[in-house]
């Protein structure tokens, strides 16, 4: 340790660094998975990675990582500056997953927390379940004729999970074209926040890429077009009922920041802060449930095994862990084998910097967590790479997992420490519900006789199916 005080962690020369990441022709920048694998096996669990001006620090090692995100308390619990065009699309950086660490990050997100995520809200959101439900169920067996043909699930996922998204951020129940529009929106802010950083240096770069500078001014124009309307009627019109629960708007345009003079926050705060929402809960669930629903197509046992589970529960509200074990099971071995996000949003140093390792990690310095290492370590977790949910029962070396990674980790699909996934409780409600539903009312078949789900892997935003899945849904008779 001592000799590498002051010094930053190995890595490779950067050009180097390009031209194989050029090379791997990753839509995203996000893509670095296969390339840091094999960096770390070369350079050790830390690496730093100098590119376009900013030092980029990967942590691969599960104990390491659980020192400095859960041990060190708050010392990487800040962000990293925010690049364009992520700035644009939240109003700087006032939205949760980007503020820096201190009292406003503090209150927004304390505020999520208390009132869209509170626990009594589940409830409140039942019927918008269902109706999601449903509506999947149907789109399903129309475009599958019954199981006559293989059916796509995740165009239909998607305007299913935004029909309820949109209902708890928003409080609105919108027909089907503005409900398109909006998720198409959503999904080109998404790609645009997480694909390659043209804008790193912007005074240059937005005249260099002035047409695409313009086309994602546009898309935040449209965005607050669409979305100031619906919280201008939320605030005019505060009567909620059992119909019409509170939604997260809602407790965004009662919040003042008492750091800032009590002041409200702006229209732009609150689109920024919906939007986020709507991006953070959308594709991680999405994916998650793809990815299981495909795991259940090639295990046709266990999907049985789900079947009887479920269809033994009088209903599939899922607020008693104990009463669907072999349900929790396959969802946790989905997120430990398939965890939708590759790496966890870059961390930073609060303050002027710190150390990881014995190495020296200087302010401003992005610093990433390789997520998908960590569920499929071979020092942790038997036969890694097979999903076997069983390891999740009584027994098993996964039972009682703590997917908050407290203790230790072993998993952590949504994080760890003070900038874990707010919302993991709900996260693993969706994916539960959407999951057992989607199997109690179906029977899922490989798209042809005999075939088997390709599992390769695409990194997107999330880790999506790089052939996304197709099968054949049969309605349930029994
Ligand atoms: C299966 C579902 C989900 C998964 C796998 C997931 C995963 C994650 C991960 C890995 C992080 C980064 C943690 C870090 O940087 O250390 C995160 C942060 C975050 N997630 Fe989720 N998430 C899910 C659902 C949701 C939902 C439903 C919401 C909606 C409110 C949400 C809102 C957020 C926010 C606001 C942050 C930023 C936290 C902060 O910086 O303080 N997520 N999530």
């Amino acid at each position: 340790h001592k000799k590498r005080q002051g010094r930053l962690p190995p890595g490779p020369p950067a050009l180097l660094f390009i031209a194989k990441f050029l090379a791997l022709r990753r839509r995203s920048a996000l893509g670095l998975g296969p390339l840091l694998r094999g960096l770390h096996a070369r350079y050790g669990p830390v690496v730093a990675v100098r590119l376009l001006g900013t030092t980029r620090v990967f942590v691969a090692d599960i104990k390491l990582a659980h020192r400095v995100l859960v041990k060190g308390g708050a010392t990487f619990a800040d962000r990293p500056p925010l690049a364009e065009p992520a700035g644009l699309f939240n109003s700087g950086t006032r939205g949760i997953s980007n503020a820096p660490y201190g009292s406003y990050w503090g209150l927004v997100r304390r505020n999520l927390a208390a009132q869209a995520l509170h626990p009594s809200r589940d409830a409140c959101f039942a019927p918008a379940r269902r109706h999601a439900r449903d509506a999947l169920v149907r789109d399903l067996l129309g475009h599958g004729r019954d199981g006559a043909a293989a059916v796509a699930l995740r165009p239909l996922f998607r305007r299913a999970l935004f029909e309820l998204l949109l209902h708890m951020t928003l409080g609105v129940k919108l027909g089907p074209e503005m409900l398109d529009e909006i998720q198409e929106l959503q999904q080109h802010i998404v790609r645009a926040i997480s694909g390659f950083p043209f804008f790193s240096f912007p005074a240059i770069t937005k005249r260099l890429f002035r047409q695409r500078w313009a086309r994602y001014v546009a898309l935040r124009r449209r965005q607050e077009e669409i979305f100031l309307p619906l919280i201008h009627a939320r605030r005019d019109d505060r009567a909620t009922d059992e119909e019409d629960p509170p939604c997260y708007a809602d407790s965004l345009l009662s919040l003042r920041i008492s750091a800032e003079g009590g002041r409200p926050l702006t229209d732009a705060e609150v689109v920024s802060l919906c939007s986020e929402f709507l991006n953070g809960a959308a594709d991680t669930t999405l994916t998650a449930v793809e990815w299981i629903m495909a795991e259940l197509v090639n295990h046709p046992d266990m999907q049985s095994k789900v079947y009887e589970e479920v269809n033994r529960a009088d209903r599939l509200e899922l607020d008693d862990d104990q009463s669907m074990p072999y349900l929790k099971a396959v969802v946790l071995e989905g997120l430990r084998l398939h965890p939708p996000t590759n790496i966890l949003i870059p961390h930073a140093a609060y303050g002027d910097g710190a150390e990881i390792d014995g190495y020296a990690v200087p302010k401003g310095t992005e610093v990433h967590f390789l997520v998908s290492n960590f569920g499929r370590d071979e020092t942790v977790w038997t036969a890694a790479m097979e999903f076997r949910p069983e390891r999740f029962l009584d027994g098993g070396e996964g039972h009682g997992v703590d997917v908050t990674g407290t203790r230790e980790i072993k998993m952590i699909p949504f994080g760890a420490g003070r900038r874990m996934c707010p919302a993991y409780r709900l996260g693993m409600l969706h994916v539960e519900y959407f999951v057992g539903s989607l199997v109690r009312e179906l029977e899922w078949l490989p798209a042809a006789e005999g075939e088997v789900v390709d599992m390769a892997e695409e990194l997107d935003f999330t880790t999506v199916m790089k052939h996304p899945l197709r099968a054949r849904v049969v309605p349930r008779t029994t």
